[in-house]
């Protein structure tokens, strides 16, 4: 090695490799997306990061953390040379030169400590941008598509898909880098070192037979043998890992019910029927792991031993030729490191085995939350318009998923400040109705045209977020009310008690009774004010005085706004102007209310 000359030959080498590697690096992820399937599956979900279009920023990065892993292979053949001139310069007790070696060596060092720093927070950086691209357009589709809900409609719903946005993406994206620039490491380190080792081997003569730089042809044949066995032992991990995440979901989904259902649990004491439920989920999430770890025995006593074995390889070949003053001792120890270059070069691909088994892994399981989302996207929705300022309702017909009716051809229209009661059986339809009107059920035909401006829909159980009793009372809408005003509201559902607690955080949904959730979801409705209002059995936790009270008061505060309700109750009756009594068959009658 030249190093007068060091600076700019490495200069040159970098700039070289890296124009190579960034064609060769594309021209493979090319054939991968295009003639793969896994490879397919992987561009679906990384693509828009790395789209043009989308920006620079992503593509920009990746070619910078790529330029640094080139660099990081020239520090390597750079640190080989050194040994070699090292070591010979000890063999020939030639002081000065060690002395020389020692100041060269604290540059090398120098430089490898920054550019290893550099190349860690690129990555990372890498890493946090496109972890935070994927969050969002996963979180944006998944909940704009409506799969989050629309999901039990499917055929194939996916599972935990809490999981997979959170732990799925920061997997995924770790590892792609992490295997690509692996990859990339390792073809460089082969190509670089494989000429190293070519110059220090000499000729091996096997059963007679005189292989000429027998070193390198070795390596090769020793290397290739155990990656194929090793495929063939890691093959079943593919399948192994999937199950282990998929298992381990479901057990945490299954606990986090336990948590949420805590109350209920207690009451019926289902302690034990819990218990036992919980345990046979987890003794499967063991039995799954029981298998990785025996596949896994197999699979690292095999790299182990591997491994173990190329420690000595090199100087079992070199060694005959030092002694006989063929190489230097510079020579030795160069073989030596270049040897393990190629062969842990080589065996990257053996030993990533079980990592890209589990990124396929994470892939799939991305892929299937993309599917479902794309499911949901394409179910037909009865998309309502708002073009009044009343509800009307033409030729509406509604059936559940399996196709049995439960409104036929429904025509009727309610104007503004007037009120209708849905009324029927259980199971005849009555809050799939609401659900049309509101747009959110797939098996609907006709037309809806609602009032225009906000709607706000209650149900027995209102949804109350985690946070504040302040966003909790203003949910789903983000802007901050007056204080006077959300504290008004309060007052006048009669949970003025809670008006100090406005900024404190609770579990609310658990806090509040079912009463009190109740009154809540109407002050929602005194301070979003909305066009139309639905409410699905909204006051069905408090008693018959308290709901006249909500509705008058609803009443007074929004005389224009159009209310549908469904309820059972003959007290509602004074509220609303007709009833709507779906019989469960599709048929359905409506009577005006006699005053
Ligand atoms: N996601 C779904 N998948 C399949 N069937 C559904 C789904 N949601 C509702 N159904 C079915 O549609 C029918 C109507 O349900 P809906 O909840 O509208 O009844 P309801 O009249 O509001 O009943 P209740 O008075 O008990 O609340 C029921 O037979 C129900 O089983």
């Amino acid at each position: 090695m030249e190093w007068g000359t060091v600076v700019a030959d490495s200069a040159m080498w970098t700039l070289k490799a890296y124009a190579i590697t960034l064609v060769v690096f594309l021209a493979v992820l090319v054939a991968v997306v295009r003639f793969t399937h896994w490879g397919r599956q992987w561009w679906r979900v990384a693509g828009s990061f790395f789209d043009p279009r989308n920006g620079l920023g992503g593509p920009g990065l990746a070619a910078v953390v790529l330029l640094l892993t080139v660099f990081a292979v020239r520090m390597n053949v750079l640190f080989s040379y050194w040994y070699n001139d090292f070591y010979t310069a000890i063999q020939n007790l030639d002081e000065s030169a060690f002395w020389r070696f020692m100041r060269v060596f604290a540059i090398l060092a120098t430089v490898h400590v920054v550019r290893a720093l550099v190349a860690y927070l690129l990555a990372q950086t890498l890493d946090i941008r496109w972890r935070t691209h994927l969050n969002e357009h996963l979180l944006d589709r998944w909940l704009r598509s409506g799969s989050f809900y629309k999901d039990r409609f499917v055929s194939s719903p996916v599972d935990n898909p809490d999981q997979r946005i959170q732990v799925d993406i920061t997997d995924f994206v770790t590892t792609t880098r992490v295997l690509s620039m692996g990859a990339v490491t390792a073809v460089l380190s082969i190509v670089s070192f494989t000429g190293i080792l070519w110059d220090l081997s000499g000729p091996l003569t096997i059963f007679g037979t005189e292989i000429p730089r027998a070193m390198v042809f070795l390596v090769f044949v020793y290397v290739l043998v155990t990656t194929a066995v090793a495929f063939w032992i890691g093959r079943p991990l593919i399948r192994l890992n999937f199950l282990n995440e998929k298992l381990g979901a479901t057990y945490r989904y299954a606990l986090v019910r336990v948590r949420e259902y805590g109350e209920s649990i207690a009451f019926y004491r289902g302690e034990n029927v819990e218990r036992g439920g919980l345990l046979s989920r987890f003794a499967a999430v063991i039995r799954n792991w029981w298998r990785i770890v025996f596949r896994m025995l197999k699979f690292d006593g095999f790299n182990l031993a591997v491994n173990q074995t190329a420690v000595i390889f090199p100087f079992l070949v070199q060694g005959p030729r030092l002694f006989a003053g063929q190489v230097t001792l510079g020579d030795v120890m160069q073989t030596s490191n270049a040897f393990g270059q190629v062969h842990d070069s080589l065996s990257f691909f053996r030993e990533s085995y079980d990592d890209f088994a589990a990124f396929r892994a994470t892939t799939i399981r991305l892929n299937g939350l993309l599917d479902t989302t794309e499911h949901a996207e394409e179910l037909p929705t009865l998309a309502a318009t708002e073009s009044g300022d009343r509800l009307e309702l033409a030729g509406l017909s509604v059936t559940t998923p399996s196709g049995t009716p439960l409104v036929a051809d429904l025509s009727l229209s309610v104007a503004p400040g007037e009120a209708l009661l849905v009324r029927g059986a259980s199971g005849s339809g009555k809050t799939t109705l609401l659900r049309t009107i509101a747009g959110l059920w797939p098996y609907a035909r006709g037309t809806v045209d609602r009032p225009v401006g906000d709607g706000l829909f209650l149900s027995q159980d209102p949804y109350l977020p985690l946070g504040t009793l302040r966003e909790a009372v203003t949910y789903p809408h983000e802007t901050v009310h007056d204080e006077r005003a959300v504290r008004a509201a309060l007052e006048r559902v009669q949970l003025g008690h809670l008006a100090d607690r406005l900024d404190a955080e609770a579990d609310w949904g658990r806090t509040l009774s079912p009463g009190e959730q109740q009154r809540l979801g109407f002050a929602r409705i005194l301070l979003s004010r909305p066009a139309i209002v639905f409410l699905d059995e909204a006051t069905a936790a408090v008693d018959e005085g308290l709901e006249d009270a909500l509705y008058r008061t609803v009443r007074e505060a929004l005389p224009e706004s159009v209310i549908v309700s469904v309820g059972h109750r003959s007290t509602l009756d004074r509220f609303h102007d007709r009833v709507l009594e779906l019989r469960g068959d599709g048929r359905w009658a409506i009577t005006d209310r006699v005053p």
